[in-house]
Formats: structure tokens, sequence, C-alpha cells
């Protein structure tokens, strides 16, 4: 039994924290978590952590931003009432796959089609528009050419004025009186068209093009994440088998990244019967390091496929975007990944790998979150097993996925949290040879 220690678990996988507690030998804590009828989240923890060493359990996937809210309150919650140190665990980090921007092949930010298809004549890396600086040409470019153009809008609202003729004026809140059309045209003509066209409002308004090379950002959710938790109170994190291990640079605090390989890696040696004579195949090429490390340690064979997730034929949506480097052919196949969400990835992989010859398709995933209709996916594909991890709650996949098979966790995590409160090393738990 652990003494001085903790543990409360979310609402996401009550099941994982009880198997924790179960190793820990100790009870979960009392805690309330509920919502009020508005459905802001509600948490009361019941018990005294007044210098404890606290673990809270909470995982991504199901409702994924009501148990991130859920785990920001309680660390929070932990750290006003005096706990001495608080850990978030969570087996599947949620937004992990939203740590930076999405950059395409050549290096730069994605943007929207519109953008990205124009003719790239003239493109540079620069940003448009530049900042502006002393005795730099001004015309046609962001602030500049706004201040500019309020600058002859007003002159001509002075001559017309002297003129007699009517002015449209902005109320208070910076909006043309005017109709919408005419309020956006005015809005348009400052910033982006020249005042003189003679284009009517409507087509201006549908026309409406961004500058070229304005750059539609994507939020950088993981490192918004990152954020809340330390500024919740978290002292260290501790987690599974990260979708860009490199995501740990957005802490300034701890963050351990324990690996699900040896987990898979023992599934393969205990039941694919000559498992040797398998191939081990990464479905994308993001995961190929991950599935290499399994293949050369166990000295099997290795495959990739070429993954490309916009398919370029609408008449060949399976198969079209996706490409077999290496050979399967009358043999079993070992997918590796390290997360399943819709499972478009897996079953399409599957269904490539059978179509070049293999005989049997395993899919091993670290991550099983398996959201909207993967299960049925997975029931109608040409995978003949799927062995994920119970890092998100499995008990409802498995009633309805036949061809699932679970993995525990929880005692990969109860070593990390018996370790870490005893200070000591935890780098066993990362060694996967
Ligand atoms: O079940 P699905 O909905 O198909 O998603 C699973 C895939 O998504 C992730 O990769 P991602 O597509 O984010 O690309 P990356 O590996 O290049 O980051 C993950 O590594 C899987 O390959």
């Amino acid at each position: 039994m652990v003494r001085n220690i903790v543990v409360i678990g979310g609402n996401s996988h009550p099941q994982l924290t009880q198997t924790i507690c179960g190793v820990l030998g100790i009870p979960p804590a009392d805690v309330l978590l509920s919502k009020f009828a508005v459905g802001e989240t509600r948490v009361e923890i019941q018990e005294s952590v007044r210098e404890k060493d606290v673990y809270i359990i909470q995982s991504g996937g199901g409702k994924v931003n009501d148990h991130l809210l859920e785990l920001l309150i309680t660390i929070s919650a932990c750290k006003t009432a005096s706990a001495r140190r608080v850990t978030a665990v969570l087996p599947l980090f949620p937004y992990s796959r939203q740590s930076d921007i999405p950059y395409d092949k050549a290096g730069a930010p994605l943007v929207k089609s519109s953008v990205r298809d124009r003719p790239s004549n003239g493109y540079t890396f620069e940003s448009t528009p530049p900042t502006p600086g002393p005795g730099m040409k001004t015309e046609g470019l962001g602030l500049m050419n706004g201040m500019e153009n309020l600058q002859k809008s007003l002159a001509k609202a002075q001559i017309e004025e002297s003129n007699g003729s009517p002015v449209k004026r902005r109320p208070a809140n910076g909006l043309p009186r005017s109709d919408t059309a005419d309020s956006l045209k005015s809005l348009t003509n400052g910033v982006h068209e020249d005042s003189s066209s003679n284009v009517s409002n409507s087509s201006k308004i549908n026309s409406f093009q961004p500058r070229p090379g304005y750059k539609q950002w994507v939020a950088q959710a993981g490192t918004l994440v990152a954020d809340l938790l330390t500024c919740a109170g978290a002292d260290h994190i501790i987690t599974m088998d990260l979708h860009d291990p490199q995501y740990q640079g957005y802490f300034d605090i701890p963050v351990d990244n324990l690996y699900g390989r040896p987990l898979l890696k023992s599934y393969i040696q205990r039941n694919i019967p000559d498992y040797k004579q398998a191939v081990v195949v990464s479905p994308d090429a993001g995961g190929a390091k991950r599935a290499t490390a399994i293949a050369d340690s166990m000295g099997m064979e290795f495959a990739l496929i070429h993954k490309e997730r916009r398919p370029t034929k609408i008449t060949d949506r399976q198969n079209a975007t996706m490409m077999l480097v290496g050979d399967v052919r009358d043999r079993t196949a070992i997918l590796i990944d390290d997360l399943a969400d819709t499972s478009n990835t897996i079953t399409r992989a599957a269904k490539l790998l059978k179509k070049e010859g293999a005989s049997k398709v395993y899919a091993l995933v670290t991550h099983g979150i398996l959201s909207g209709d993967a299960i049925e996916r997975i029931n109608a594909s040409a995978l003949d097993k799927v062995v994920v991890t119970n890092s998100v709650d499995q008990s409802e996949h498995l009633r309805r996925c036949p061809k699932l098979e679970v993995l525990e966790v929880g005692h990969v995590f109860a070593e990390a949290i018996r370790r870490v409160h005893h200070g000591e090393s935890i780098s066993v738990l990362f060694q996967y040879d």
C-alpha cells in the first residue's frame, strides 16, 4: 500500500481508476463530479488533500471537451485545497493531434484551397503585407492602405458635404447605417476594392477573395491545452504514446510519455502464430518510426503504406490514395498505429493489404478512440483482428465489436504513479526492446 497519496478518477474512465487503485492498494478519493443544469461542470473534493501527492486520472476520447474541463477544475480544486503536488494522468492526451499548425509538403503552412489553388507566380514565404517601415511604399498594403483609403473617403465626404450632397455617416458601432450590401461595399472599398469600380455590390461580396499570401491560421489548440493544464496548477503530466512526442516540449513541467509498445509486442509474441514470418506495416509515413521500432526489435520485416488523405478520384475513394511499399503476399500483416479514431486509416489499409495478397490483417493500436461509426466500419472491413489498449474506455466498444481485443494499461500507469511518488526512475517503463 502506498501512503500519503490520493488518486482521483475523472468521469472519462472509472474502470481504469479502479484498476490503478487496485494495484496501488488504495481506494479512489471521494469526489463529487456533476453538472449544473446549464451544463457547467461542478467538482467537489470530499476529502482532505492537504500536503498530499495527488494523481488525477482523466483520459481523452468520448466527451473530450467535458473531460478536459473537468480535469482542469479538479486540478485547480486540489491546488487551492493545498495539495503538495498534482499530477495529471492522461492515458490518451486530448488535443495532442493539434499540437502545431499543419504544414504542406513544401513546408509552408496549410491554407484553404481557395488560397492554395491560386497561381503561385511570385509567391514568397515573406509575410504579406510586410511590416511597414520608413521609406516603404505602402500603396495597397494592410493598415497603411486602410489609412490612405480612410483619408481619401474623408476628403471625398468633405467635398460632397461642401457641395450640399447627402453624406453617409457611420453610427456609433462603426458600421454604416445603410443596408447590409451597402455597408459591406463601403467596408470592402476601404480595404480590398478600388472605390471607383462599377461592379455591383452583391457580386463584390460574393467574389470576395483573401489577399494572396494571406494565411488562414489554424488554431494551435495543443499549445493552449498545455498552457491550460499548467495554469490550472498541474505539476507533472503522465501520458502514453503521444501522437507527436515533440509535444512534450510545449510544457514547462515534467511530462512522462510512456510507451504502449511493450504491450503490443507481447501481444504479437503470444497471439500471432509464426509471427517472425509476419510483416509489420505502418499505415502512414507519420507512424513509420513507431512501427519500425517494433519490427526492428523483433527481427521482423517492415512495409509502409503511403497515405494521402484527399482522394484523387471520386470513383475510387478507397484505394486511390494509398500505396504499399513492401511485400505482404501470403503473409500476415500487422498494422501498427498510435490511434484509431474514425478507423478509416486502418480499414482502408487492411483492404489494400488484402488486395496485395496478405493472408491475415491485424491492427494493433494504442488508443482505440473509435468515434462515430468506427466500430461498424471495422466490423465490415477486411481486418481480422483489432487490438487496442484501454487507455480509452473500451467497455461499449467491446460489446459491439467481435473483432476487438483489449490490452490492460492500468498496471503500467499504477507503476508509473508508484515510481513518481517514491521519486524512483521510471525510465524502465520507457523501454520497449
Ligand atoms: O482513424 P483515423 O480517423 O483514420 O485516424 C487515425 C490516424 O490519424 C493519425 O494520423 P494523422 O492522420 O493525424 O496523420 P500523421 O500521422 O501524419 O500526423 C494517426 O496516427 C492515425 O494514422
